[in-house]
């Protein structure tokens, strides 16, 4: 079944300009959101605890800050940006005693309710907004007048509106300039996971380091496998991102395209696909969601550990060294918040 895929001219700004907008979280996505909620003329605060570190960045660009219960009193949609593991938490404590009737309950992943952590009454709409991207290019394309592709899905209609108002929202952070595609909570959050975890950041990292290691191991200069294997990376995925793997392969030179042809498939061979599809089946069946949820429970000492080795791995020091004398690499993406 084909998609339906929305842009500026389906959607009605002035349905998420009535609202009282509450965003938990002003972290990757919480500042985007906020931030161009404002400029699209919506009325927005944001919910943070006392002593979070996120309240002075929300407070210097003008932005009004609640605790995360005072927030969601005073809203009448909620759009929650906190970390997946703790908006059980926050929904339990701030969110769920402040819910009256006709509110709206949003989220920026499925995760906690595709996996039942959060069950939110039936007098609520139930709503996703999830840009395909990470926050501050969410903002930075805002700001230069484009935009992120975002999904929207409805979990919940209590008004019959949620869908109009969901897509409202997409557009006031930019996603109806770039198109919005309508899903469900379960679609989006099973390809979320898997696409970060086997392609986007768990198979492009590991592919990265393991590329390096193999030529800095053979004695080749780790500044030029840096440049192979990372730096040029980027610009090989800008040609796909323009015109799909084809129009990559049209600008590569010949033997690069007959290495593509017939060395890739070694790389990625029979055998990672069949580890994908286990990675799929542990995303289906719960098994990821439920180790995340106990590995932070238990304060994270799996993550903690590989975070650090990733840290430390070689390619991170000669990567240091060498971006800080490209003056021509873009201004960091952090910039923003
Ligand atoms: N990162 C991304 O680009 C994407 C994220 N998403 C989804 O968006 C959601 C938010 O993720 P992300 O932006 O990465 O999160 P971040 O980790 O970047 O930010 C989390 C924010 O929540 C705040 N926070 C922590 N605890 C609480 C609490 N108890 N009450 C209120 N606020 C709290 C943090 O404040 P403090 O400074 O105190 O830690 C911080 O401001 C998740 O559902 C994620 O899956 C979806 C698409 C892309
Ligand atoms: C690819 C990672 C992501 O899913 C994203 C930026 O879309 C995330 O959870 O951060
Ligand atoms: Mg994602
Ligand atoms: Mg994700």
């Amino acid at each position: 079944m084909a998609v339906e895929i929305f842009y500026d001219d389906d959607a009605d700004l002035s349905i998420i300009q009535g609202r009282k907008v509450a965003v938990i979280g002003y972290g990757s996505q919480g500042h985007a959101h906020s931030l161009s909620l404002r400029d699209s003329g919506v009325d927005v605060r944001i919910g943070l605890p006392e002593g979070s570190k996120s309240r002075a960045k929300a407070e210097e660009q003008g932005l009004r800050v609640l605790t995360p219960a005072e927030a969601s009193a005073e809203a009448d949609l909620i759009m929650i940006l906190a970390p997946d593991t703790k908006q059980r938490f926050i929904y339990e404590q701030d969110i769920a005693p402040n819910l009256k009737d006709g509110d709206a309950l949003f989220f920026g992943h499925g995760f906690n309710i595709r996996y039942d952590l959060i069950k939110p009454p039936s007098n609520v709409d139930v709503a996703m907004v999830a840009p395909k991207g990470p926050g501050h290019l969410v903002r930075r394309q805002f700001v230069d007048g484009k935009g992120v592709p975002a999904l929207i899905a409805v979990e919940q209609d209590a008004s019959g509106n949620a869908q109009a108002l969901a897509l409202s929202y997409a557009a006031a952070i930019g996603g109806a300039r770039a198109g919005v595609i309508k899903t469900t909570f379960t679609e989006e959050t099973e390809t979320d996971l898997f696409g970060e975890q086997a392609v986007l950041c768990g198979g492009a990292s590991a592919l990265v380091q393991t590329g390096f290691e193999v030529l800095t191991e053979a004695g080749y200069a780790p500044e030029i496998a840096y440049f192979e294997v990372l730096h040029e990376l980027k610009l090989i995925v800008d040609l796909m991102y323009e015109g799909g793997i084809a129009r990559q392969r049209y600008s590569i030179s010949d033997t690069a395209e007959y290495g593509d042809l017939t060395r890739g498939p070694r790389v990625i061979s029979p055998a990672v696909k069949e580890e994908m599809k286990k990675i799929l089946g542990e995303i289906q069946d719960g098994t990821f969601a439920r180790e995340w949820v106990a590995e932070d429970e238990a304060g994270r000492p799996k993550f903690n550990e590989l975070e650090k080795k990733g840290d430390e791995h070689p390619i991170e020091a000669t990567g240091k060294k060498l971006r800080d004398l490209m003056s021509w690499v873009d201004r960091p993406i952090t910039e923003t918040a």
